[in-house]
């Protein structure tokens, strides 16, 4: 539990130990009254005591309560704010191996999956950092203090407080030890409900237009079920362990009033001892209890770590050694291939684009456009082939300068919960509102911008909510003609847009390709007409290439595509009906 907290923690261990201290000393002085009351009853069993010593008990009393509450908001801020500056580093440690992990990952995991981890776990984590920790350490202190002093006090009674410690041990441990088994499952489950209420969440549209409600629901609502009986498993199967360890700890106390008994009748334990002992040893079992219940919350909660861990454990796309940098930006694949865990996908795609020219891929639904894309990027490694930038194979190129190479604009652009504004200026972060506002009037966005409510300061909503489709489309234009990226890829919209739109959005990629290595994902055959050279791609292959003259003569893949989409062209209403 303990190297899991230390891995997650990493460079930050070490951090907590002030923390500790403070508990430490806390718990002295939660033990120290007691040595104080033995001296109070051994001399009123003299005889009644002064009022000046009456006072000076007081005093001393009073004083050791203050330095124990001193001690314990001295840990507790000190565990807080470390705790929570140990996270902020955690976290965005995070989100930075997250960044450098290969698409694949994220293909491979849900996303709810990953933002749990991200967000309960981490604050799970956080949660034995700044509270749990320190809690147990005060538990196990406080206890070892007074025994301690017991020990001081009568050795014969002390043994009689201690015998039961090494009977509940071993219930405790049991109890982490069913902790851990259950504990995995558990984290599974919450898991599953949180990827399931956010797919809901994200799809709520979707389940809306196909009156799918009832369906949707009832897998979170299964999910929800899982996790109702894995959380009763977890504690009908810890508790009672838990209950277990802390009754027969508790059997000490028996063991004390029956040794204490005979001791007094004997006459070889005086009552002053007797009556500290049955008060100290309060201070003995109700902090061990303790710890036993916190250490089996912290054992589940490092559960919580070990997800962490795992994310930490995947391993990043590899940066090369001696880092080379293109010249020139002509795109190069040869003879790549790849595939998707078990499935191959590209099987020796030979292209080049040369440079400020622009390449179609077209094809079927499937055949790999998408992928071919991303491997520019590389958002994957290829397994087989290279694929090179001006001569430069991309896994020879640091990730970061690989990727400020290219601009991609995607089929479904994404915009921020943040202005427009800064939408726009994510293509350039630094960009002047100038440079923002001339990339806007590229991309032909600035009049409807302008005409928006706050103008660039307009919060486009969660996704972008507010906006229409070529609206957002033209938007993630801009922020690409900012970046001005040599490479550009283009993935393009398979919806029909409004006339209107559609020649906004042509004349606003015509402006974002200028001078560039474009490289175009076309769904619509006509759009691509003038490109300098098409790639039809199928099942994992380029079967036809050349020119959109040359491809319809052929009387090929391409050709029967062309025709398919002349043929459908577009609905229409036709007599009262769709055609
Ligand atoms: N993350 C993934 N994991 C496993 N298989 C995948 C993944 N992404 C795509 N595939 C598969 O790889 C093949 C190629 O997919 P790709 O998205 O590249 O095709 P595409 O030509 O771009 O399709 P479309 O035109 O529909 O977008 C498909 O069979 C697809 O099912």
């Amino acid at each position: 539990m303990f190297s899991t907290i230390r891995l997650i923690t990493g460079r930050s261990r070490g951090l907590l130990s002030r923390a500790t201290l403070y508990t430490v000393l806390e718990m002295i002085a939660n033990a120290a009254p007691a040595g104080l009351l033995y001296a109070i009853l051994a001399s009123l069993f003299q005889g009644p005591a002064s009022l000046k010593q009456i006072l000076w008990w007081t005093v001393l009393l009073i004083g050791l309560f203050a330095v124990q509450a001193l001690f314990s908001s001295l840990g507790q801020i000190e565990a807080q704010s470390n705790g929570a500056t140990i996270m902020k580093d955690v976290r965005l440690r995070l989100g930075e191996h997250l960044r450098k992990l290969p698409m694949g990952y994220f293909a491979r995991r849900d996303q709810g999956d990953i933002s749990h981890t991200l967000l309960t776990n981490v604050d799970e984590v956080e949660m034995i950092l700044t509270h749990l920790f320190n809690h147990v350490i005060g538990s196990i202190i406080l206890p070892i203090v007074s025994a301690a002093f017991l020990l001081v006090v009568d050795w014969r009674l002390a043994l009689a407080v201690l015998v039961s410690v090494p009977l509940a041990l071993p219930l405790l441990y049991w109890s982490q030890t069913l902790m851990s088994r259950r504990s995995k499952q558990r984290q599974e489950a919450a898991a599953a409900v949180h990827s399931r209420l956010l797919e809901y969440v994200q799809t709520i549209r979707l389940i809306k237009a196909n009156n799918q409600t009832g369906q949707r629901f009832s897998r979170l609502d299964s999910a929800m079920a899982q996790l109702r009986d894995d959380s009763i498993r977890v504690e009908a199967m810890t508790s009672p362990v838990v209950m277990l360890f802390s009754i027969v700890l508790d059997l000490g106390f028996v063991f004390l009033l029956l040794i204490g008994s005979y001791l007094l009748e004997g006459g070889t334990l005086d009552t002053a001892a007797f009556l500290i002992f049955l008060v100290v040893s309060m201070k003995f079992y109700q902090p061990l209890r303790s710890a036993g219940a916190a250490l089996t919350q912290m054992r589940y909660m490092a559960s919580a770590g070990e997800r962490i861990r795992g994310i930490f454990a995947e391993p990043p796309l590899s940066e090369p050694e001696q880092p080379q940098f293109p010249v020139s930006f002509d795109i190069e694949f040869s003879d790549v291939r790849f595939r998707y865990e078990e499935k191959e996908v590209l099987r020796g795609i030979d292209f080049r684009v040369p440079e400020h020219k622009l390449i179609a891929l077209v094809g079927p639904s499937g055949a790999g456009k998408s992928t071919i894309a991303g491997l520019v990027s590389r958002f994957w490694d290829v397994t087989g082939g290279a694929v090179r930038i001006g001569g430069v194979d991309v896994r020879d190129m640091r990730s970061e300068e690989l990727l400020a190479l290219v601009s991609t604009v995607q089929q479904q652009p994404y915009l921020f919960n943040e202005t427009i504004a800064s939408n726009i200026r994510m293509g350039k972060p630094g960009a002047s509102h100038e440079e923002v506002v001339k990339a806007a009037k590229a991309a032909h966005c600035h009049a409807f911008i302008e005409q928006l409510p706050q103008g660039y300061d307009t919060v486009a909503g969660e996704g972008g909510a507010a906006l229409s489709g070529g609206e957002k489309q033209r938007i993630s234009i801009a922020r690409a003609i900012l970046k001005d990226a040599p490479i550009v890829i283009l993935d393009e919209a398979t919806a029909s847009l409004d006339p209107e739109n559609e020649a906004y959005l042509q004349r606003a990629i015509g402006k974002l390709a200028y001078d560039k290595t474009v490289l175009v994902i076309a769904h619509r055959l006509k759009t691509i007409r003038a490109a300098d050279w098409i790639l039809v791609v199928d099942e994992g292959r380029i079967v036809e290439e050349g020119k959109h003259e040359d491809l319809l003569g052929k009387g090929g893949l391409y050709n029967r595509l062309w025709q398919e989409q002349q043929r459908l062209g577009g609905w229409r209403i036709k007599g009262g009906r769709l055609s």
